[in-house]
């Protein structure tokens, strides 16, 4: 059973999205936003390491292998663990528009489950844009790139200002990040036009 809910079906007036002239090249490895990130920072032990690629258009794949911190049940993926794979796959769309947006709503359809050392693919793309609302999609599947769906999602993302995170972030992880002598990591983590 799948469907959807309130909130995550765009207005009448709302637009096709359009893919930022500067936006990654097809096949082009984005890389972590911020090394702490649970969903794709390489300094997170047990975080998801989640290694996404700009697709054409307005879309991403990304591909997550599940290891034994991830289980809920025995040998199986813990459902939180692969929404946060969509969740992560969704917000990596964000490259493409060049804009920061956060997750609103997120609707997760679990379709088959999700044995320990699976990699999911995963593949996202936005479906509309309405002001500062962003709609979008991905779909997850096990044993190839066209293999069997695992999981689906819908999300709804907001385009934010960089002083979302500054205002409400831990003010010592604020700190951290902006006085990281890396600029290229630093600028990643706060852009305001990645
Ligand atoms: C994460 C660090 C990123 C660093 C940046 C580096 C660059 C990034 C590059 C690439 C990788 C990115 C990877 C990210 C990781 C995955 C994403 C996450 O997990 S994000 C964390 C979870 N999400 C939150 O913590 C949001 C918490 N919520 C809020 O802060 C607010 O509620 C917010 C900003 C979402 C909206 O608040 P308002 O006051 O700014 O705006 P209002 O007026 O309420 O909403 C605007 C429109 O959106 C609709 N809306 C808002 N929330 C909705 C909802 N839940 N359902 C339906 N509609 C909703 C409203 O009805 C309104 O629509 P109408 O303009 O009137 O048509």
């Amino acid at each position: 059973m799948s469907g959807t809910s309130e909130g995550l079906t765009p207005p009448e007036d709302a637009v096709k999205p359009v893919r930022h002239p500067d936006a990654p090249q097809p096949g082009e490895l984005l890389g972590s936003h911020y090394e702490h990130c649970f969903g794709c920072g390489g300094a997170q032990p047990h975080g998801l390491h989640l290694e996404a690629r700009a697709g054409e258009g307005v879309s991403v794949t990304a591909e997550f292998t599940v290891k034994p911190a991830h289980q809920g049940a025995p040998g199986l993926a813990h459902g939180g663990v692969l929404a946060t794979a969509l969740d992560e796959t969704l917000g990596a769309l964000s490259w493409l528009l060049r804009g920061i947006a956060v997750t609103g709503r997120l609707e997760t359809d679990y379709v088959r489950p999700v044995p320990v050392d699976t990699v999911l693919y995963l593949d996202a793309e936005v479906t509309a844009v309405h002001k500062r609302k962003i709609y979008s999609r991905a779909t997850g599947r096990i044993g190839g790139p066209n293999g069997p769906v695992a999981v689906r999602a819908k999300g709804l993302f907001i385009k934010v200002e960089v002083d979302h995170f500054t205002r409400n972030g831990r003010a010592e992880d604020i700190d951290a990040a902006m006085s990281d002598p890396d600029t290229v990591r630093r600028t990643r983590a706060f852009e305001v036009n990645p």
